[in-house]
C-alpha cells in the first residue's frame, strides 16, 4: 500500500514571517496518518519550517540542493547542511529549474544521488511541453527524463523516492490535465520503472501529479489507480486550502 502524499511547492513565495503564519494556520489540522503531508519552501524559510513542523505530521522539503556537499559554489545549498537541519525531501528537476536555471538531466541525477547519500529523499519532477504532447512525443520525453534521473540509483532507494509528473502546460495555468490524462502518463512512468527495475519497485515508488491541483479537483485525481498524490503550487500556500487538500479522503 502506497501512502498518498500531498506536497506543497511554494516556489519563490513567502518569507519566514509568512511561513510562520502558515504554520500557525495549519496547527493541529493535518491528518496524523493515512496521508503524508510535505511543504517545500524557499531555502530562506527552511529554518522556520523545520522548527514549526517538529512534533507535527508535516514533513519538510527544500526546492533545490547542489550535488556537492561543500566547497567553492557561491550561492548554492549543501545537501549535507539540509540533512543536518532536519529536511526530509528535496524537489529536483522542476520544469522551472530546467527552464530558467539550465538544470540538465545529468545535474538532476547527480542531485538525486547526493540527496539519498545525505539521508533525504528526492522528489524527482518530469513533464512535457504542450508542443511535445501535440507532436505525440510526451511519453518518450517523460520516460527519457526519468531514465536519466534514476541512473545508478538502487531499487531500494528508488522505492522510497517520489516522482512527480507535471505537464508544463498545466503548471500555474489553471489548465489541469484531465484525471485520465494524468493517470495515463503516471501509469507509463510506473511501467518504465518496472522495466528499468522490477515490478516490486514500480509498485512501491510514489508518483504524484502536479499542475493546477486544487481542493476542487484533488479527489478525482486521487481516485486514479496510479496517482499517489499531488505536488501543488498555488493551492498549497493558503492554510485552509492546504488542509482541504490534505483531507481529500475525509
Ligand atoms: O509546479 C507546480 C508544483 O510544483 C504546480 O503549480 P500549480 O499548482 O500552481 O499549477
Amino acid at each position: 500500500m502506497r501512502t498518498p502524499i500531498i506536497a506543497g511547492n511554494w516556489k519563490m513565495n513567502k518569507n519566514p514571517k509568512e511561513t510562520q503564519e502558515f504554520l500557525d494556520g495549519i496547527k493541529g489540522k493535518l491528518p496524523e496518518s493515512g496521508v503524508e503531508t510535505i511543504i517545500g519552501a524557499p531555502a530562506i524559510d527552511l529554518t522556520t519550517l523545520v522548527a514549526g513542523a517538529e512534533g507535527t505530521p508535516l514533513k519538510t522539503a527544500a526546492e533545490n540542493s547542489y550535488f556537492e556537499e561543500s566547497g567553492a559554489f557561491t550561492g548554492e545549498t549543501s545537501p549535507k547542511a539540509l540533512d543536518e537541519m532536519g529536511i526530509d525531501y528535496v524537489i529536483i528537476g522542476h520544469s522551472e529549474r530546467r527552464q530558467y536555471f539550465g538544470e540538465t538531466d545529468e545535474d538532476i541525477n547527480k542531485k538525486a544521488h547526493a540527496i539519498l547519500k545525505n539521508n533525504m529523499l528526492p522528489i524527482i519532477c518530469c513533464g512535457e511541453t504542450l508542443e511535445q504532447r501535440e507532436a505525440g512525443k510526451a511519453e518518450e520525453w517523460v520516460t527519457g527524463q526519468i531514465e536519466n534521473a534514476v541512473k545508478g540509483i538502487s531499487a531500494a532507494d528508488l522505492a522510497k523516492s517520489v516522482i512527480a509528473y507535471e505537464p508544463i502546460w498545466a503548471i500555474g495555468t489553471g489548465k489541469t490535465a484531465t484525471a485520465d490524462q494524468a493517470q495515463e502518463m503516471v501509469h507509463v512512468i510506473r511501467e518504465k520503472i518496472a522495466s528499468l527495475y522490477d515490478a516490486d519497485t514500480a509498485d512501491k515508488v510514489r508518483i504524484l501529479y502536479g499542475g493546477s491541483v486544487k481542493p476542487a479537483n484533488v479527489k478525482e485525481l486521487m481516485a486514479k489507480e496510479d496517482i499517489d498524490g499531488g505536488l501543488v503550487g498555488g493551492a498549497s500556500m493558503d492554510p485552509e486550502s492546504f488542509i482541504a487538500l490534505a483531507t481529500f479522503n475525509k
